[in-house]
């Protein structure tokens, strides 16, 4: 077919960039005045895997559930394959079973009268797969997910990693195009956690699948995920692979959000930017800041520990906790000369050597590593 053929064809029916597995466009969601969702876009190519993270409340569950189909969006579209399924503003609207997706829910959500392989296999009687098919579906799954042999037992029987195990094979059984997570291991331990979350990325890879996962727990979202969006009041703020997010964090909200470190205020005095509440003059943002005011992010990953009198500044450590393989150093500078009582400015440094309560020591600044965010309202 000539590519002006398939410009025309694709304009005709659905003009759709053909690279997204999933894509949301202008989204929102309100319950009577309260808007949940507002303006939201994502596109995801096939084989990603997209975290969305954020607080309790912050519309992550509602944005996963309109892309599922449980709800209807209030604004917006959603595709899938290229597919409309959800249309606002002509009520299209394509319910769960049609939009050939796999779901994992944070309580199973298995059904206890049914065998662990009765289980796995509802999707594929949903879709008219015949039982020889589905037994030999049914086992690949299940030792896709380390559950050989488990057709006969009962959910009861097993241990909640183990059902939720359960769980991932019915999800990907039919070998849907889209996998959606919604907090899949916040009801584990924190070990079984990290060991099924490296196992799920690593499953999910294999496969090819796209996955929109679910989570609240950072250390969750950027173990698995391809990028991250970060959510504040049912909106996207930043969406970017985990590096990225703290390398560059978008604003002071997100910095703080992810504990990359505090945001403080600096104040231009003389030309010089300097910590309002500190004795310290810091070199100046490689772009120009407009205003006399701006927050910075004083990350960890900025600091380091010097002997004292070699660093840009002086502080006393607070306390020195060990972390097995670093030290997590709390130093406090010492305040400007001119300030009445300012609130001490405490920062966290990683060291690898051992010091005291109660040391002086040096602070050094990379100062490329630090991040500058316009403006006066910054949290500290
Ligand atoms: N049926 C409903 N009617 C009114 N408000 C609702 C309804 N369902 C959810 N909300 C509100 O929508 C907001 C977003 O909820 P959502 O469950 O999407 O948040 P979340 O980010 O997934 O939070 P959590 O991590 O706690 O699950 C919350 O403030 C919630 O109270």
């Amino acid at each position: 077919m000539s590519q002006t053929a398939i410009r025309a064809r694709n304009t005709a029916a659905d003009p759709l960039p053909a690279a997204s597995a999933v894509e949301v466009k202008g989204l929102a969601l309100t319950y009577g005045q309260n808007a949940i969702l507002r303006q939201i876009d994502l596109a995801l190519p096939p084989g990603h895997i997209q975290a969305l993270l954020g607080p309790s409340g912050c519309g992550k569950t509602t944005l996963l559930r309109i892309v599922a189909g449980l709800l209807e969006p209030t604004q917006g579209t959603v595709r899938i394959q290229g597919a409309v399924v959800a249309d606002a503003a002509t009520g299209l609207f394509v319910p769960p079973e049609r939009r050939g997706l796999g779901m994992v829910f944070q309580d199973y959500a298995l059904w206890p009268h049914l065998t662990i392989g009765g289980n796995v296999a509802f999707p594929l009687e949903m879709r008219g797969i015949p039982a020889h098919e589905r037994r030999a579906r049914v086992a690949k799954a299940l030792a896709l997910v380390g559950l050989a042999g488990f057709e006969a037992r009962s959910p009861a029987s097993l241990s909640g990693g183990q059902q939720q195990r359960v769980a991932i094979a019915r999800a990907i059984v039919a070998e849907p195009q889209l996998v959606l997570f919604d907090e899949p291991l916040s009801n584990l331990d924190k070990e079984l956690r990290d060991q099924l979350s490296m196992e799920l990325a690593a499953l999910v890879r294999d496969l090819g699948l796209t996955a929109l996962y679910v989570t609240h727990d950072q250390g969750e979202a950027f173990a698995m995920a391809d990028s991250v969006a970060i959510m504040r009041g049912g909106r996207i703020v930043q969406n970017a692979a985990p590096e990225d997010l703290v390398a560059a964090p978008a604003d002071a909200g997100v910095a703080e959000f992810l504990n990359l470190g505090p945001v403080f205020k600096a104040v231009r005095r003389e030309g010089r930017w300097r910590l309002a509440d500190a004795d310290l003059a810091l070199d100046p943002p490689s772009a120009d800041i407009a205003g006399e005011e701006a927050g910075v992010l004083l990350a960890r990953r900025a600091l380091a520990l010097a002997a004292p009198g070699a660093g840009v500044c002086e502080g006393r450590v607070v306390q020195a906790v060990f972390r097995g393989d670093h030290y997590l150093v709390t130093v406090q500078l010492a305040p400007p000369p001119q300030a009445d009582a300012p609130a001490p400015v405490e920062l966290a440094i990683v060291s690898e050597q051992r010091v005291r309560a109660g040391e002086r020591v040096g602070v050094n600044i990379l100062p490329e590593r630090l991040r500058w965010f316009a403006g006066a309202a910054v949290p500290h």
